[in-house]
């Protein structure tokens, strides 16, 4: 197999991007951000350029070091003249074989009628349901191939945009073919994940001719997209492989193909990464902040919103090296510097009603744990502020804001916003009238302490 002759960057359309030009994610419905209340050097407006010597202009520093890549990587992979990609299928005394090289529409018809209708996850059930996926599908228990997208090089690749890393801790794992007729799609959805070692799916766009079909894909505002049917062919006519490779968080669609067939094979790619082969932090940055005396004077966090999604239900048993992309910059940067990073979990006035009330519905202010509330043993209690009090739950609020006046709280600056992407939710037992349960809200994010001891 070939290896691959480019990997460019297709359509890329930003619906926002930040004051770097770059296509990092931004404030999303789903984050909050006040770089607005830093107030000690007088730079409160977060639209303006602040000097890289004061203390906003070094947070804004740290914040566009933390490099938010592009969350796929696409290309084409060309095919020699003699190459073949023998796919068999079907039963025994009756199996047959098709090129996926130069598919023939006869046998493209063929393999049409051999495959079923594809279903997909939804409420842990496999369901079809024609309005959201229309196409056909074969598992893996029905085909077979020789083709490995590794010895094309493509797993190096993947490594490379994906993890930035030029060590083999990636696999891949086959899972399906698809094959999109006339009038086939496939709405928005993200891949379930398989396991914790989920990191992300290949897909592999085989030069059958067909029209319409893009692939869509979407993260935090931003949207690409990658027309396969226009790049199966190079400029000559010879076929050529179009791949794409996502991380699992990130949402994808196929588009109504509208002629032809569109052949796909899926292959699910694992992670067994070590944090020495995780993107390369510009410490410097968060060296410059923390060095400030101006940061937090009486002592605080600085605090980062996790922006990608991650496949454990609860963070509080992973590692913080089973971070993604700029995730994990931010403990790569802590590592280079011998600086201690801590995922907490932050309850705050939207999390139960107790809570609002205790913080008068402030947006700032959050308690901060390192446990999520224990759902299955322990006392009741009267509310949710006693059960954190017990976790050695703090409140933090954010820098420069008013005090609270019944709870003591901590000063926090938030270098990137914080997240709603990582909640979780909790029950726990309570005291009404009857012992009864209650339910209350949280998410993580990623905190420095920052101590200030005073000589
Ligand atoms: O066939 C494709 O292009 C993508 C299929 C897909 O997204 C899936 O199977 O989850
Ligand atoms: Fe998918």
């Amino acid at each position: 197999m070939s290896t691959p002759d480019d990997h460019s960057y297709s359509t890329h359309r930003s619906k926002r991007t930040d004051d770097t030009g770059s296509a990092a994610p931004v404030s999303d419905d789903d984050t909050r951000f006040r770089s607005d209340i830093l107030m000690d050097d007088g730079a409160s407006d977060p639209g303006s350029v602040h000097s890289s010597d004061s203390l906003q202009g070094k947070i804004d520093m740290l914040r566009s070091s933390i490099v938010y890549r592009i969350p796929y990587v696409h290309g084409t992979l060309p095919i020699g003249p003699n190459e073949e990609i023998k796919l068999f299928y079907g039963e025994q005394d009756n199996a047959h074989c098709i090129d996926l090289a130069r598919p023939t529409e006869e046998r493209l018809n063929r393999l049409e009628e051999a495959c079923q209708p594809a279903t997909f996850g939804r409420d842990q059930k496999d369901v079809l349901d024609e309005t959201y996926r229309k196409a056909g599908k074969m598992d893996l228990s029905h085909f077979s191939t020789h083709f490995d997208p590794s010895h094309a090089g493509i797993l190096k690749l993947v490594q490379d945009e994906l993890l930035q890393n030029g060590h083999d801790k990636l696999t891949m794992e086959l899972y399906k073919l698809n094959l999109y007729g006339k009038g086939s799609f496939f709405k928005p959805h993200k891949d379930t994940p398989r396991g914790d070692k989920s990191f992300g799916t290949l897909v592999m766009v085989f030069p059958a001719p067909h029209e319409g079909g893009r692939f869509v894909l979407t993260k935090a505002g931003d949207e690409w997209s990658v027309d396969a049917a226009s790049e199966i062919f190079d400029s000559d006519g010879a076929p050529r492989i179009v791949y794409i490779a996502f991380y699992g968080d990130v949402m994808h669609e196929v588009c109504e193909v509208t002629s032809g067939h569109r052949v796909t094979l899926t292959w699910n790619i694992y992670t067994d990464c070590e944090d020495e082969t995780l993107p390369l932090p510009r410490e410097d940055a968060l060296a410059a902040l923390l060095a400030d005396e101006r940061l937090l004077p009486e002592g605080g966090y600085l605090a980062f919103g996790l922006r990608y999604d991650y496949p454990l239900s609860d963070l509080t048993y992973m590692s913080n090296h089973g971070l993604k992309g700029g995730d994990a910059m931010i403990v790569r940067a802590c590592e280079a510097l011998g600086v201690q990073v801590s995922k907490y979990v932050l309850y705050g006035a939207d999390s139960h009603d107790d809570l609002e009330r205790m913080f008068a519905a402030r947006k700032d202010v959050y308690f901060m744990s390192s446990k999520r509330i224990d759902t299955s043993s322990g006392p009741a209690w009267n509310d949710v502020s006693e059960h954190l009090d017990y976790h050695s739950g703090i409140v933090i609020r954010d820098a420069g804001s008013e005090p609270l006046a019944d709870h003591h709280s901590v000063e926090t600056v938030w270098v990137t916003p914080y997240t709603y992407r990582n909640r979780v939710k909790d029950t726990f037992m309570a005291y009404g009238n009857e012992a009864c349960t209650d339910t209350v809200y949280g998410n993580f994010a990623l905190f420095i302490k920052v101590d200030r001891k005073k000589s």
